[in-house]
């Protein structure tokens, strides 16, 4: 019998299937090679770092910043960043006015710390500023000589480091005011909106711009765009064009109205109704005793109207740790009798209504921080004012028992700047229950301090465009992003043709 032939039966496949097969293969083909071209191509290149070097020469004393950013987006937002920080051994500048020569050296151990951060070959390339701050426009209101000296030396100590000196000046108040407004607005990313965020705050008409608000030892800045602009001081108006956009700022700089300045004034007010060398100080906890050499008093610019006579040297202090009496010793510091504006802060200085959100640094941060007043949900000011007077009634010893890892200088002042805070921001700008929590206390932003020198630098290397420059529509990982997708859809497209010419078995009707 013969065995049934199992003959291979095994469809041939149509010219036209051959061709949709060959088409799809070399599609996906296609396809990828389309991504891989278009990833390597596209990839950013290997970052090239640039450096910038800023001293801050304040009247407490300098700090050293580091400043980096990748050198093909010098002209984005947001991308400078400080990498390093040096504080200065010592007192600020200013304080070198006897032995104008060591104000030079005493820099250059942070100098020595910014070479072995910046990369060598780059040393040259550099820029380094040094802006000098209330501490040295003080001192060249006292003697313009030794502040001339002091400045050489610095400059001569920068000159020798191995980077590119740009400078070495002492900086207006404006400056100060309007160089911090723009490092905060810059390191929040205010200035330069794109896509969604912008077209979201085209809808909201939300206050673009951040105020800025710097207390220092021996001057405070106040800085914010108002809404509306009054022509009323034109010195404390400012006009920028910064990416594309024209911002109207108002900014003031108090010289004297600094935390450790201010002390200085109310202790001299305090003097002239001492009737001997004791002084009971209200500001200071209780049990606390600083004595003050009353011969170099009243040598500073900010206390020399207060001179005069006195039949003793030195005057003792004694802390009373009341915050209420020290309250209403600070206020005597605003003069709000005269205000030949619409509206002024105090001494008959313009201000405008306060408008937006600020962001408070330099002091203001580090006495609210250590007083736990700095979370991301805002204290009010009730809350404030009751931990300050909490803190000014703690005595001395126990003080000191409780934080004996801070610096006595700093310990024994927190409860005058505590007040101090207060009373400027309250009497004296007059923030009130309602927009006090508009203040943020911050210290950093992202890695960077929140501080004039980064719009210092940023003005400085041009690195803030007037109009915005050209940017590419899409990000290199939605670029990436979207042509993997485009290319999924043309696969899945060529792959549903197929599927449709030539409908395989089990597509077919009946079979499943
Ligand atoms: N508690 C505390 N106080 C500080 C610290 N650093 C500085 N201070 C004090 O805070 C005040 C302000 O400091 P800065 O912002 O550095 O002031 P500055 O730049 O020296 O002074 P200006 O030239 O007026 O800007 C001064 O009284 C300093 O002594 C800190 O880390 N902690
Ligand atoms: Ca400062």
């Amino acid at each position: 019998m013969d065995e049934p032939k199992v003959t291979g039966t095994k469809p041939k496949m149509s010219t036209t299937r051959k061709i949709l097969l060959m088409l799809g293969f070399l599609s996906t083909l296609a396809v990828i090679a389309l991504i891989t071209v278009a990833v390597t191509q596209n990839q950013p290149l290997p970052k090239n770092l640039k450096y910038g070097i800023v001293l801050d020469a304040g009247s407490s004393h300098t700090n050293l910043y580091v400043y980096e950013w990748p050198a093909e987006k010098e002209n984005d937002t947001g991308v400078v960043q400080q990498v390093e920080v040096c504080k200065v051994e010592g007192p600020g500048i200013s304080g070198y006015s006897q032995t104008t020569e060591k104000a030079g050296p005493s820099l250059e151990h942070c100098l020595q710390q910014a070479e072995d951060v910046i990369p060598l070959k780059q040393h040259q390339e550099t820029p380094v500023y040094l802006g000098a701050t209330a501490g040295m426009r003080l001192l060249r209101l006292e003697n313009k000589d030794a502040a001339d000296k002091v400045l050489s030396s610095v400059e001569k100590t920068l000159r020798s480091a191995p980077f590119n000196f740009q400078g070495a000046r002492i900086i207006s108040g404006q400056e100060e005011g309007a160089y911090g407004w723009i490092t905060i607005n810059y390191l929040l990313g205010n200035f330069k909106q794109s896509g969604w965020k912008k077209f979201l705050h085209s809808l909201k008409s939300v206050s673009e711009t951040s105020g800025a608000l710097d207390l220092g030892g021996a001057s405070t800045q106040i800085t914010f765009v108002p809404l509306e602009i009054s022509s009323e001081s034109p010195q404390n108006l400012l006009y920028f064009r910064l990416y594309g956009k024209d911002y109207q700022v108002y900014t003031h700089s108090f010289l004297c109205y600094g935390k450790d300045q201010a002390l200085q004034q109310k202790l001299a007010r305090d003097l002239q109704i001492t009737k001997n060398s004791r002084l009971s100080d209200p500001c200071f906890h209780q049990g606390y005793q600083r004595t003050i050499n009353i011969s170099n008093f009243f040598k500073n610019p900010c206390t020399s109207i207060e001179k005069k006579q006195f039949p003793f040297s030195q005057l003792y202090i004694e802390g009373e740790g009341n915050y209420e009496k020290c309250r209403r010793n600070i206020q005597d510091l605003f003069n709000k009798t005269n205000c030949p504006y619409s509206s002024c802060s105090f001494n008959g200085i313009y201000l405008p209504p306060l408008q937006g959100d600020f962001g408070a640094f330099s002091a203001f941060y580090f006495v609210m921080n250590f007083l736990n007043l700095t979370s991301d949900v805002p204290f009010t000011l009730d809350e404030v004012a009751s931990a300050v007077q909490k803190f000014c009634a703690l005595p001395w010893h126990e003080v000191k028992l409780q934080y004996h890892q801070i610096k006595e200088k700093y310990l024994s002042e927190y409860c005058f700047s505590g007040a101090y805070i207060l009373s400027l921001l309250e009497n004296g700008y007059e923030f009130t229950t309602e927009n006090w929590q508009r203040i943020h206390f911050l210290g950093k932003i992202g890695s960077s301090d929140a501080g004039w020198t980064l719009g210092y630098m940023l003005n400085l290397t041009n690195m803030i465009p007037a109009e915005e420059p050209p940017a590419r529509p899409l990000s290199y990982g939605s670029y990436v992003g979207l042509m993997v997708l485009c290319s999924l859809v043309l696969v899945s497209v060529i792959l549903l043709a197929w599927l449709l010419f030539h409908k395989p078995k089990c597509l077919q009707k009946g079979i499943v």
